[in-house]
């Protein structure tokens, strides 16, 4: 903004928050200002003696005065922005609290004022003040700033149970709709806005506003407000004519009076009062919850703006894009104590509430046509008398983006020259080298010849063709053994030979036959190489003893318990309620049946665990682990160096054949590389294979010469290089082929679990049901004319309204029989009502109709343990829930940060700063089984308290273990007699 246009009026304080130039829109992050006011007592308080309980110390402090009679609560002090007390005028609260926030609507920043408080606390009387006090400052700002031109609309609507009316145009009777706009975001569809023309005429809008509010009388309020009204006024600005600048400013600003907080036991509210002050006060909760949510920051999960239409049109001052402002109103009398506290907790969360505000700009078509046909006569003009001098900045840019280009081509160019030059002198220096061997060839030769000549002229022919079938060509790999010396060797060759010129024509046969002999001698070791070659890679391929032995073990294992799985299939869930007839025939049959298939179970469990280490061990066995574990313990030179050879030595194992075969494993065709590359290598490789061997071969194929030159295969690289490469990949696909086999049957083995899991639920659901029919039998009831059972087979019977009924039941029976609330919780988040859940569903509550029907049967008696087994009667589960829910205040303090726990107490309704809140907050959870959102926020807090989450760390198969006593590993294992045991708690 221009000096010219900087507002002389006191919001140029406000600049903190501004993007002060037209050409950016800055965002900056600010908190809400949150001011206290603090009202005088009314006559209906003073009538009524009530006692002041708040002063303001100073003017950011309030304080709590405690009674007389409650010395030992200590003074309890708030601290805001600001605080006014009850005898401050309204204008201060506007001039120190608010104004600064209110003015930012000038310069283009949206900005809210709005009023928080119980009801007959003052907001009403507070933001009258408030909206006349700014509408004489906008006014005066803009008398102020005649080089801009302004225009103010106005709007306003008012929020009466949860519909939206217009206040300029109430006879339409309309509950208006509230849109999605992705710009704007919430929009009030056809809300009327009128255009103000002066101040006098926005007075007079704002006025029609209030007047066409819902208000009613309540016991504390004559004319208390029953709706949400919030009035707003659409600020645009813009540099009059002349200017250059063609962007201008808009921002709305808000007035917004809320309804009160209110306690319908104070305001005797009945009727039409209660079911505005439900609205009332289920708005305002969401309120309270978005500035929660928000005061721990706008990360902290999802805010939910949308539960409300109040927090839907006010989502932008709540954490968005606008300055904020609120005056939280106080009564300050002790009858109204706790609502006062729950107000300035209210404003504790506000102040933590982060904006993000930012210069609204846009740009008015009038403005922009004009600025457009600025620059077209300014550039028809520049054509006209075209200046060099006076390039345009693309046309700059054009020229420096060439002379680039040109740059990179050239710097191409040489680099392709220089690649040239370096691929001739190679070309070059290759073509030395043959030269100089094929001199030195020449040169043998050509003593050759001589000698032969000298020796005997008729075989010549023959001699030289031999001498020249082993030493002829170029390739290094095939010179003879005095040629095979090296370079050196071979630059003296000629010396040498000529040297040797005069030697006896035997000494020169006698060197011939020598050649020969050491020529095959290097044909017979290339072939022993490959044949340990050979010998080795088979011996890679069939793995060794130790995997061999475990995969047979494994195999072995997982043959018995796929027999033994295939034995509890006879408990099925289908299965579950055909017992039922034989059992009344035959109970102890059937009793017995089940006991033997606990330990069924139990020795599939005990398979699996088996299963479960021969995995681990196979892991362990595997190359590249069994390298780690070497590395580790180094073994003796011997061992260690077998491993090394044969890390997968010899074995004739059919197992591993068969974990090959397995469909999954990709070792099979593993191991038709492994053989194709074999048999298509290269005979070239061969060669080399062998005359490196001859080079330094020792160790493994030692050979008769010693100057021959043979030496250990083992360090020399060329041998590595070309087998370890091939063994190396060869344990790779093996180990992946391996772990691919392991994965899978670790899969197999965790499902065979699930099954276990399954079956012992089936098996508590029987056992149920057996001491169900027993009783009934004790009783003399007749099983078949069970409705229920046959209502249970129905399968007519909706799945969900049975679960909503049986769940309903569940939870009442946990409360009678006063079962664990963890426990509680836990069933609550994960039974859903998916299908699966019946047999979960069906379980639960035969075992709590058999715990209440146990109980009651009781009675008051303690009943006398038997043996080890621990005593069931409800005194000792009142006890043990009394025990979990002191634990559970305990955690309050370690798993919620102290605003949660404050946010809780508020809404549990217990007194922020009672005794023990930790305790009455936790014993007000899980106490209603009828109310579902009690029910569901109960879980909530508990889950919150233990730490589980839905579909997080808690599985339905896990749960079943609750049934059990901690200590018992295998719960099913013991049996149905001592059914106490899993129903204990
Ligand atoms: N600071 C104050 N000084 C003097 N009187 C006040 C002050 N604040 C409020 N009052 C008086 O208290 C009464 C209730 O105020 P008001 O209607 O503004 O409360 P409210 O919070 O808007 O109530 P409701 O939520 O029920 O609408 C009014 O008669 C008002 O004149």
């Amino acid at each position: 903004m221009s000096s010219k246009s900087a507002p002389s009026t006191p919001a140029s304080k406000i600049e903190r928050t501004l993007a002060s130039t037209p050409g950016g829109s800055k965002v900056k992050e600010e908190k809400i200002v949150v001011t206290v006011r603090l009202r005088p007592l009314n006559k209906r308080e003073q009538s009524l003696k009530d006692q002041v309980a708040w002063e303001c110390i100073d003017d950011q402090t309030i304080i709590y005065k405690p009674p007389p009679q409650e010395r030992s609560v200590v003074p309890t002090s708030y601290t805001f922005d600001k605080v006014f007390g009850p005898a401050s005028l309204t204008k201060n609260v506007y001039e120190e609290g608010v104004k600064n926030v209110a003015l930012s609507a000038l310069m283009g920043i949206n900005a809210t004022i709005f009023a928080y408080g119980q009801t007959s606390s003052g907001k009403t009387y507070t933001m009258r003040g408030i909206t006349e006090n700014a509408v004489n400052d906008i006014y005066k700002h803009i008398l102020d700033n005649p080089d801009r031109d302004f225009t103010i609309k106005i709007s306003g609507l008012e929020i009466y149970n949860e519909n939206v009316r217009d206040l300029l145009n109430i006879d339409s009777g309309r509950n208006l709709k509230l849109l999605d706009d992705p710009e704007k975001g919430t929009v009030v569809e056809k809300l009327v806005e009128e255009t103000a023309n002066n101040d006098q005429h926005l007075r007079q809008l704002i006025g029609i506003c209030e007047a066409q509010r819902q208000v009613g009388e309540t016991a504390l309020n004559d004319t208390s407000s029953r709706s949400h009204q919030i009035i707003r006024l659409t600020i645009k600005s813009s540099l009059r004519e002349n200017s250059d600048c063609v962007r201008s400013f808009v921002a709305s600003l808000n007035f917004v009076d809320l309804a009160g907080s209110e306690r319908a036991v104070q305001t005797h509210a009945d009727g039409a009062r209660l079911r505005e002050g439900c609205h009332i006060n289920l708005s305002l909760m969401t309120l309270t919850t978005v500035i929660r949510k928000l005061s721990v920051g706008k990360r902290s999960g999802h805010i939910p703006y949308r539960d409300s239409k109040l927090t839907r049109i006010l989502q932008h001052s709540l954490g968005g894009n606008a300055r904020t402002a609120i005056i939280c109103t106080l009564s300050p009398a002790m009858s109204h104590f706790e609502q006062s506290r729950n107000t300035l907790s209210f404003a504790t969360r506000a102040k933590e509430v982060t904006n993000n505000a930012q210069v609204n700009m846009f740009v008015s078509e009038k403005q922009l046509v004009k600025h457009l046909q600025k620059e077209v006569a300014r550039l028809e003009a520049e054509l006209r008398t075209p200046d060099p001098s006076a390039r345009s900045d693309s046309e700059v840019l054009a020229r420096e983006k060439d002379l680039k280009i040109q740059q990179m081509e050239m710097e191409i160019e040489e680099l392709k020259r220089q690649r040239d030059l370096a691929q001739s002198q190679a070309e070059e220096l290759r073509r030395k080298i043959q030269e100089e061997q094929l001199v030195c060839i020449a040169n043998c030769c050509f003593v050759f010849f001589n000698r032969l000549q000298d020796f005997n002229p008729l075989e010549s022919p023959n001699r030289v063709k031999k001498c020249l079938s082993f030493s002829g060509p170029p390739s290094p790999k095939v010179e003879c053994k005095d040629l095979a010396r090296g370079d050196r060797t071979r630059n003296t060759m000629g010396r040498q030979t000529m040297r040797q010129s005069s030697t006896a024509p035997f000494t020169l046969m006698h060197e011939i036959r020598k050649i020969e002999q050491l020529q095959e001698q290097l044909g017979e070791e290339a072939n022993r190489a490959l044949e340990v070659l050979q010998k080795e890679v088979a011996c890679h391929r069939l793995g060794n003893q130790d995997a061999a032995e475990t995969i047979a073990k494994l195999q072995a294992e997982i043959r018995e318990m796929c027999a033994v799985r295939s034995e509890p299939k006879e408990v099925e869930v289908g299965d579950v309620i055909a017992p039922h007839r034989s059992i009344s025939a035959n109970l102890k049959e059937e009793i017995t049946k089940l006991h033997s298939q606990g330990s069924t179970i139990a020795g599939l469990e005990e398979q699996l665990e088996n299963v479960q280490k021969s995995i681990d061990k196979l892991v362990l066995s595997l190359p590249s682990n069994q390298q780690a574990i070497n590395e580790k313990n180094p073994k003796p030179k011997s061992q260690s160096k077998k491993k090394k050879i044969l890390p997968l030595a010899s074995s004739n194992s059919p197992n591993i054949q068969n974990l090959i075969r397995s469909p999954c494993s990709p070792i099979s065709s593993a191991r038709q590389v492994l053989e194709s590359e074999l048999e298509n290598k290269d005979p070239e490789n061969d060669d080399i294979v062998s005359v490196e061997n001859f080079q330094g071969s020792e160790k493994d194929t030692p050979t008769k010469s010693e100057d021959g030159g043979i030496s250990s295969r083992e360090g020399t690289p060329c041998f590595q290089r070309s087998s370890s490469v091939n063994m190396r990949k060869m344990q790779k696909m093996f180990q992946n082929a391996a772990e691919e086999n392991v994965r899978s049957i670790r899969a197999y083995v965790t499902e065979l679990k699930e099954r276990v899991a399954k079956l012992q639920y089936q098996k508590q659901l029987l056992v149920c049901q057996v001491l169900e029919l027993e009783a009934n039998e004790a009783a003399g009831y007749d099983i078949e004319s069970d409705e229920n059972i046959s209502e249970l087979q129905d399968p007519l019977v909706s799945w969900q309204v049975t679960f909503r009924e049986q769940r309903q039941q569940i939870i009442e029976l946990w409360d009678i029989c006063q079962v664990s609330i963890i426990h509680r919780t836990q069933f609550y988040l994960l039974f859903k009502g998916d299908p699966a859940d019946q047999i979960y569903i069906e379980v639960e509550l035969r075992r709590l109709t058999w715990l209440h029907q146990h109980f009651a049967e009781l009675g008051n008696a303690s009943p006398a343990p038997q043996g080890d087994e621990p005593v069931v009667s409800l005194s000792s589960s009142i006890r043990a829930l009394k025990r979990e829910r002191e634990f559970l205040a305990k955690r309050l303090i370690t798993r919620l940060s102290a605003e949660e726990r404050d946010a809780l107490y508020i809404k549990w309704e217990v007194p922020l700063f009672g005794k023990h809140r930790k305790l009455q907050l936790i014993n007000k959870l899980w106490v209603d089984p009828r109310d579902a959102k009690h029910v569901q926020e109960s879980a909530e807090i508990v889950a919150k308290l233990v730490g589980f989450c839905e579909g997080g760390n808690i599985s339905k198969e896990m749960f079943e273990l609750n049934f059990a006593l901690p200590s018992d590993k295998r719960p099913w294992a013991i049996g149905w007699n001592p059914i106490s045991n899993f129903l204990n708690l």
